[in-house]
């Protein structure tokens, strides 16, 4: 691997006799690693632990992941190790068991969003923001199979945030940068990296921040990320928002063992990761607590317009069998669909469709046909569905992954009805019975594009 200079000098100048070790680490393989979904299993697989995260385990190697069913199923996800620090951060500085409004700006593909998804308390709402569109829809299927069903997705600039004053207790960060920290993973990242676009990175990391600070409450956390090393994009742009605002650097515990670096640049305590030091990839993290105590919200006692709209009567009634303890959801309809949404954040979430563009809202439900109901994919990833109301049918491997590139199977059943489909006792999506011919209602847009090898092997992530 060949650095340009410029970095080379300064990882010399940050890591002084560390440097060839670091070197040295740059030319090993990455570690791979998983972050299960404790809402869909209970495995604990017999892997090493992610030191720093609860459900994150290193495999020895790293699969053809595509060719799981319980990938697609929202059991795990493949997060590279070192960005599950957050868990860190949130569990030493936020209270989780408290009711909480979470952002995540820059959530593509999905990997802190999920995670923050099974950190927070039911009753806390997040919202998952992408600005790309393309990039937003990958989010949204992301959330959508985590199953959670109290975030929503939105696709919005930074700097609409603005109309969310003093709306989030706390906010994810994890920026845009110039990936310093992927040179291993991604040697290409290597040629796009010059001293222009740090600067180019760092300018834009410094608009983002501002253009959000004022949709955090008083008294919340900002929890910061990139994926490099240079300081202009780290500590360098904390300290200048701290100096811009008002805002406190949070001290983070760390255990030894983990190989977390922490730094002091400016008065910012910094969190760094680095390959020879930590099992993971180049990472950095700082926490913020912005100035003030916030203000319980007054309500003025005058007659609320919602955007939201209520599903009609009918329509629940049809539905609402459909989720575990329908009662604490409120059923709303946009177009044809209708999503549940957990009833105590209803007013949270109008605020959030009053200002956002949002893609995604909690769980969608069902499509209206005419009469009839079409089961969404969301149900099926639910956390909260109801598998009582569905008659089910357990697929083997290759089916399972015939019917996620949407080919026609048969499970020389018949019937009329709809069928929600099963890899291991868990939810993949929806088929219709016509007879004993099956309709395969997978997700187009999701569906598996690789063509699958002769000799198809069964995956034991979960079983260790
Ligand atoms: C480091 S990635 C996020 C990774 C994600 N948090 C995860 O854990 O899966 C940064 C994201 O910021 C988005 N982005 C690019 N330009 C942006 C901008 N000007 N404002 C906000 N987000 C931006 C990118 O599209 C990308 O998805």
């Amino acid at each position: 691997m060949q650095f340009p200079t410029s970095f080379t000098e300064r990882m010399q100048r940050l890591l002084g006799s560390d440097y060839d070790q670091f070197v040295a680490a740059l030319q090993q393989a990455p570690p791979t690693s998983v972050r299960l979904n404790p809402a869909k299993t209970s495995a604990r697989p017999a892997l090493p632990q992610v030191p720093w995260a609860k459900h994150g385990y290193y495999l020895s190697e790293r699969p053809s992941f595509t060719l799981d069913p319980l990938l697609h199923a929202g059991t795990y996800y493949v997060q590279e190790a070192s960005s599950m620090f957050l868990e860190q951060a949130l569990k030493q500085v936020v209270n989780l068991e408290q009711p909480l409004h979470v952002l995540d700006l820059c959530g593509a593909p999905g990997g802190k969003s999920t995670h923050l998804a099974s950190l927070i308390s039911p009753d806390s709402l997040q919202v998952s923001n992408e600005v790309i569109r393309s990039r937003a829809s990958i989010l949204a299927e992301n959330v959508a199979k985590w199953g959670s069903g109290n975030v929503l997705v939105t696709s919005n600039d930074p700097r609409d945030f603005g109309r969310l004053q003093d709306f989030f207790d706390v906010m994810v960060v994890d920026a845009p940068c110039s990936g310093e920290g992927m040179f291993r993973k991604d040697p290409q990242a290597i040629n796009e990296w010059s001293e222009d676009n740090v600067n180019l990175c760092a300018q834009r990391q410094q608009r983002i921040l501002m253009d959000v600070w004022g949709a955090l409450k008083p008294g919340g956390i900002l929890i910061y990320s990139t994926c490099t090393w240079n300081e202009q994009e780290n500590e360098e742009n904390i300290a200048w928002l701290a100096e811009q605002e008002q805002a406190e650097s949070l001290k983070l515990t760390l255990q030894p063992e983990w190989g977390v670096v922490p730094t002091q640049l400016k008065g910012i305590e910094g969190y760094r990761f680095y390959p020879h030091r930590a099992q993971g990839e180049g990472f950095f993290m700082a926490v913020v607590r912005k100035a003030g105590e916030a203000e319980e919200a007054v309500s003025h006692g005058k007659k609320k317009k919602y955007k939201l709209t209520l599903a009609g009567k009918k329509e629940q009634t049809l539905v609402q069998d459909w989720l575990i303890n329908p009662d604490e959801f409120t059923w709303i309809q946009h177009g044809d669909i209708i999503s549940a949404i957990p009833a105590n954040l209803f007013e949270a979430a109008d605020r959030v469709f009053q200002s956002l563009y949002v893609i995604y809202a909690g769980t969608e439900i069902a499509e209206v046909k005419g009469k009839k109901l079409k089961p969404l994919q969301g149900l099926a990833l639910s956390q909260h569905l109801n598998k009582g109301a569905f008659e089910t049918a357990e697929l083997d491997l290759e089916q399972a992954l015939r019917y996620l590139r949407k080919e026609d199977i048969s499970l020389g059943t018949s019937g009329n009805d709809w069928l929600l489909l099963q890899y291991k006792n868990i939810p993949l999506g929806w088929a219709k019975q016509v007879g004993n011919r099956m309709n395969n209602y997978f997700p187009k847009e999701w569906r598996i594009r690789m063509e699958l090898p002769q000799e198809l092997s069964s995956f034991e992530i979960l079983n260790g």
